[in-house]
């Protein structure tokens, strides 16, 4: 995060402390999926996140940047119920989460930092169990339609133990998805997961995101520009800017800089005419560029 607004020729205190989600870009005509009124959550005597107002559309995949510490993980805990925040409100597409818990659950999937998986079960086993825990209603056939969609379906008979670490991402992703959930949280989803497997992650998230408020961490800033449509930047607990990829760095971006410096070379050239000069630093040049001995001439 640090590097990013280093290399874009800014300091993180150019931001203003808390610079709305609204600021500079209208999504009025989206519907509002989520929405954090000055959301709180307090561990001790530390605020984890202090006064975090931001909202999240339905449509979009909206991820959370920040460096080791900046409270993402912490607003994903309270955006998936399992802490309650110590003050401020989320609304789930209309409904206040602390008074309907049970009712925001059936929209919400989740996918942990951690897959929370059973070794010994086979990922249909796995679709099974959570399907009938998260939607009854749902046929065996639309659990087959996300296996499919996930391309996890060729392994569906193979048992959890034996899958690769980017197969277990995209079966917890999978679970992520059961039940039409509304609102789906992903907690870094391709940690630990190889180039190739990230890309069909990517292609996984991209094609859910219809119809769907998706809200993602990550610490891959390739990651947040391909995926995001927009991004929220946290710091301290605090959020620092809010805005599509391009519309921040356009705005706030300054682009990259390349300062070149031309060395010094002496030419201890004796002739007196410059064409004698010429000619020595153009041997120099050819020198140079054939090797990196000194150049003399
Ligand atoms: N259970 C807890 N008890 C006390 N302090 C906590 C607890 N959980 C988080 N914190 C503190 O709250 C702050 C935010 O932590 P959080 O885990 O939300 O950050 P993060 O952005 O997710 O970091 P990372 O990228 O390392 O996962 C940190 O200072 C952390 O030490």
């Amino acid at each position: 995060f640090h590097s990013l607004l280093h290399h874009r020729g800014l300091r993180s205190s150019c931001f203003p402390r808390a610079l709305s989600s609204q600021t500079g870009e209208d999504f009025s005509s989206l519907p509002v999926g989520v929405s954090l009124h000055g959301l709180t959550k307090i561990y001790g005597d530390k605020a984890a996140i202090e006064n975090l107002n931001v909202s999240f559309y339905e449509g979009h995949v909206t991820s959370l940047l920040g460096h080791n510490g900046a409270g993402k993980t912490t607003t994903m805990s309270l955006l998936t119920g399992l802490f309650a925040p110590s003050s401020g409100s989320i609304d789930v597409y209309g409904k206040d989460m602390q008074t309907n818990i049970d009712a925001v659950r059936k929209e919400l999937g989740v996918c942990m930092q951690y897959d929370v998986l059973f070794d010994h079960m086979t990922t249909k086993e796995h679709l099974l169990l959570y399907g009938q825990i998260k939607a009854p209603h749902w046929t065996p056939r639309e659990l087959r339609e996300i296996l499919n969609e996930t391309g996890m379906y060729p392994h569906r008979h193979k048992v959890v133990g034996t899958l690769s670490g980017g197969m277990k991402r995209k079966l917890s992703i999978s679970i992520a998805f059961i039940g039409d959930s509304r609102l789906v949280v992903l907690d870094e989803p391709t940690t630990g997961v190889d180039p190739c497997s990230r890309r069909s992650i990517w292609d996984i998230i991209i094609q859910q995101k219809k119809k769907r408020t998706i809200i993602m961490s990550t610490h891959h800033l390739d990651e947040a520009e391909v995926l995001s449509d927009r991004i929220a930047f946290l710091e301290i607990g605090g959020l620092k800017c809010c805005g599509s990829p391009f519309y921040l760095k356009e705005t706030l971006g300054q682009g990259y800089k390349l300062t070149l410096t031309k060395k010094v070379i002496i030419l201890t050239c004796n002739a007196v005419n410059s064409s004698c000069c010429s000619k020595a630093l153009l041997i120099c040049v050819h020198h140079r560029r054939g090797s990196s001995a000194t150049c003399k001439k």
